[in-house]
C-alpha cells in the first residue's frame, strides 16, 4: 500500500451518486476538506443507471406516443424510431450531467483553491479500515489509505437478482443493463411491477415497437399504493397494450437460440409459459454494503444489508450514512436531503430536523402519478381518521384543452376541525409541478383555507388542487350530485 500524501480530511465520502455529490458540496460550503471516492461512473444510479437515464427515455417515449396519436387533427406520416438512436440521446443526457459534475469537481479540486473548502476526488473502491480510516483500491491498480474526522457512506444500491436466473445483460436484463439492448425487442417480459417495472413498461409500450408483459407476485401492481391508484395505472398500461400477469412467480427461463420461454406459476395453482425475446428483472434493490469493511468500524448492517442510522443519519460515532444504502425510500431527493443534513450535523451547522411527511415523488407512467405524504393505506395503518376527496381531470379546462383528461387528484385530510393535509396522489400531465403546492402546504403546516382563498392562474393544471380542496370544504364549483363519477368524497375512521 502506498503512503498517502494526504493530511487527514475533515470528511471522507464513499460514493459519488447524487447523495455523495450533494454532501461534498455542502461540506465545501462550510470550508471543509473533503475526499470523495467513486468506484464507477460519477452520478451513480441517479444519473446513469436510474433516474436521469430512465427519465430521458421516458420523455422520448412520451413524445413518440404523442406523435403517433391520431385524434389531434394532425397525423404524422412515416414515424420511425430505433433503439440505438434512443440510446444515443440518453447517453448524451447522461454525459451532459456527468460533465457538469466533473467540471464542478475540477473547480473545487484540492490544491486548486485558495479559498477554504476543497475536494480530492479519488476514483476507486473505498472500504472502511477503522473508525476514521478508509482504504481505497484505486482504479489504476494502486492502494491508498486516508484518514478523515468524519465518514459518510453513500454507496447506493443495486438491482436485486433471482438466485437461479443469471442476468447476462444480453437477453436477460436488469435496470443497470437496459441501455445495452441492441434493438427494441418484439416481446419483453418485465418481472416486478414496482415503480421501476411500471416505468419501463410505460416506456417500451409508448414506443410501440414491443409487446410488453408485466408480471408481479402480488395481486396488484404497485402493491404499496392504494387500490384506486394501482387500478388506474393498470388500466392505462393495458390501454397501451401491456399484458399484466398478477399473482405470478417466475419458475424458470428456458433460453432457446432465438427466444426465451418464461415459465410462471400462479397463486391459484395454474401455470403458463410465455415466449419472449428479452426479460427485464425489476424485483427491488439491495444496498451496496458488501466488501465495505463495516466490521472494522464495529458496524453491523441489518439482515438485508441496509445501514441503520439515527434521525441525523449517524450510524456510529463519526460515521454517517445517507441515500439508498439506508432504510429510507430510495429516491434522489431523499439521498440529497439526508446527505446534506448529515454534513450539517457533523459540522454543527444550523439545520432543522429531517422531516418526511412532505416527501414527494413522481412515478413516470402514462400519465405520470405524483405522491406526497400518506396514502389511504398509510392512514389506516396508523389508525388515523380522515376524509378523502377525488376530483378528476375530466372537469378541468386545461386538461380538456390538452385533450388529456385521464387523471385525477386525490387529497386526504384529517377528519377534524383542523383539516390538516395528510397526503395527496395526483395523476395527469404536469403533476411533477403541481404536487409542490401540497408538499409546501404540508411542510409549512398550513391551513387548507389559505390555498382555497388564493387566486390560481387559469387555465392551469394546478386549479384541480384548489377545486379538490374546495370539494372537501363543500364549496366546489362543480358538484358531486351532477358528476358522481368525477367528484367523490369519503370519510374513514378506525373501527373501535
Ligand atoms: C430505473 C430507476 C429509475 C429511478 N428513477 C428515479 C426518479 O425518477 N426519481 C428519483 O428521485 N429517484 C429515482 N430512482 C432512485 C434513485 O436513482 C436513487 O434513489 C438515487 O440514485 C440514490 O442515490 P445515492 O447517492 O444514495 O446512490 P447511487 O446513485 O446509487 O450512488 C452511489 C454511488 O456509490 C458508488 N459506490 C458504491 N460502492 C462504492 C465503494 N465501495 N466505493 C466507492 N464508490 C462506491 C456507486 O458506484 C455509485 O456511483 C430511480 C432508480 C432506478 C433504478
Ligand atoms: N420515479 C421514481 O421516483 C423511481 C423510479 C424507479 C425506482 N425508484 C425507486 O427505486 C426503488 C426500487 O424500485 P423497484 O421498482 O426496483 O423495487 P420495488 O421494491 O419498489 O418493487 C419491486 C416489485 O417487484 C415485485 N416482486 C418482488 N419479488 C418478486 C418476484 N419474485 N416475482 C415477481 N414480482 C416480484 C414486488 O411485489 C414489487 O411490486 C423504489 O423504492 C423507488 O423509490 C423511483
Amino acid at each position: 500500500m502506498s503512503t498517502a500524501p494526504f493530511a487527514p480530511f475533515d470528511l471522507c465520502i464513499i460514493g459519488a451518486g447524487p447523495g455523495g455529490f450533494a454532501g461534498a458540496m455542502r461540506a465545501v460550503d462550510a470550508g471543509r476538506r473533503v475526499c470523495l471516492i467513486e468506484a464507477d461512473e460519477i452520478g451513480g444510479t441517479g444519473v446513469k443507471w436510474g433516474a436521469l437515464a430512465s427519465k430521458t427515455m421516458w420523455e422520448l417515449a412520451k413524445d413518440y406516443a404523442v406523435a403517433a396519436k391520431r385524434d389531434r387533427g394532425y397525423r404524422c406520416r412515416d414515424l420511425q424510431v430505433s433503439y440505438s438512436a434512443v440510446r444515443a440521446t440518453v447517453m448524451t443526457a447522461i454525459e451532459e450531467k456527468q460533465q457538469q459534475m466533473r467540471r464542478q469537481l475540477a473547480v473545487f479540486a484540492e490544491g486548486r483553491r485558495t479559498a477554504p473548502g476543497s475536494i480530492a476526488y479519488l476514483q476507486g473502491r473505498g472500504r472502511l479500515a477503522g473508525d476514521d480510516r478508509v482504504a481505497i483500491a484505486l482504479n489504476d491498480g494502486t492502494e491508498r489509505e486516508i484518514r478523515a474526522d468524519n465518514i459518510l457512506i453513500v454507496t447506493g444500491s443495486k438491482p436485486r437478482r433471482f438466485a437461479h436466473i443469471p442476468v447476462d445483460q444480453q437477453r436477460i436484463f436488469d435496470s443497470d443493463g437496459i441501455l445495452d439492448l441492441q434493438r427494441f425487442p418484439p416481446r419483453l417480459m418485465i418481472i416486478g411491477a414496482g415503480v421501476t417495472g411500471c416505468e419501463y413498461a410505460t416506456i417500451f409500450s409508448n414506443f410501440g415497437q414491443t409487446k410488453v408483459f408485466l408480471v408481479d407476485h402480488q395481486e396488484m401492481i404497485l402493491p404499496y399504493e392504494d387500490t384506486d391508484v394501482s387500478a388506474f395505472v393498470s388500466r392505462n398500461l393495458e390501454h397501451s397494450g401491456v399484458t399484466i400477469l398478477h399473482s405470478a412467480r417466475l419458475r424458470d427461463i428456458d433460453q432457446n437460440s432465438d427466444h426465451l420461454e418464461v415459465a410462471l406459476d400462479f397463486a391459484d395453482g395454474n401455470e403458463t409459459v410465455v415466449a419472449v425475446d428479452a426479460v427485464l428483472i425489476s424485483i427491488g434493490r439491495d444496498p451496496n454494503t458488501r466488501g465495505l469493511g463495516l466490521a472494522s468500524a464495529g458496524i453491523v448492517p441489518d439482515a438485508a444489508g441496509f445501514l441503520d442510522c439515527d434521525a441525523d443519519c449517524r450510524v456510529r460515532g463519526r460515521i454517517y450514512a445517507a441515500g439508498d444504502v439506508t432504510h429510507r425510500p430510495a429516491l434522489v431527493n431523499m439521498a440529497v436531503m439526508e446527505s446534506r443534513h448529515a454534513v450539517k450535523h457533523m459540522f454543527r451547522l444550523p439545520t432543522r430536523p429531517l422531516s418526511f411527511p412532505n416527501m414527494s415523488t413522481v412515478m413516470f407512467f402514462n400519465p405520470a402519478v405524483a405522491a406526497v405524504g400518506l396514502n389511504e393505506k398509510g392512514c389506516r395503518q396508523r389508525g388515523l381518521t380522515y376524509r378523502v376527496a377525488t376530483y378528476t381531470n375530466a372537469l378541468l379546462p386545461r386538461a380538456i384543452a390538452m385533450r388529456a383528461t385521464r387523471g385525477f387528484v386525490k387529497i386526504i385530510v384529517s377528519d377534524d376541525d383542523q383539516q390538516k393535509i395528510l397526503g395527496m396522489r395526483a395523476a395527469g400531465p404536469q403533476v411533477s409541478s403541481t404536487i409542490m403546492t401540497i408538499a409546501l402546504l404540508i411542510d409549512q403546516d398550513m391551513d387548507v383555507r389559505e390555498v382555497v382563498g388564493s387566486m390560481f392562474p387559469h387555465p392551469t393544471m394546478s386549479e384541480v388542487i384548489q377545486e379538490c380542496l374546495r370539494l372537501l370544504m363543500g364549496k366546489s364549483i362543480y358538484k358531486p350530485e351532477a358528476f358522481p363519477d368525477h367528484l367523490t368524497i369519503r370519510r374513514w375512521h378506525p373501527t373501535p
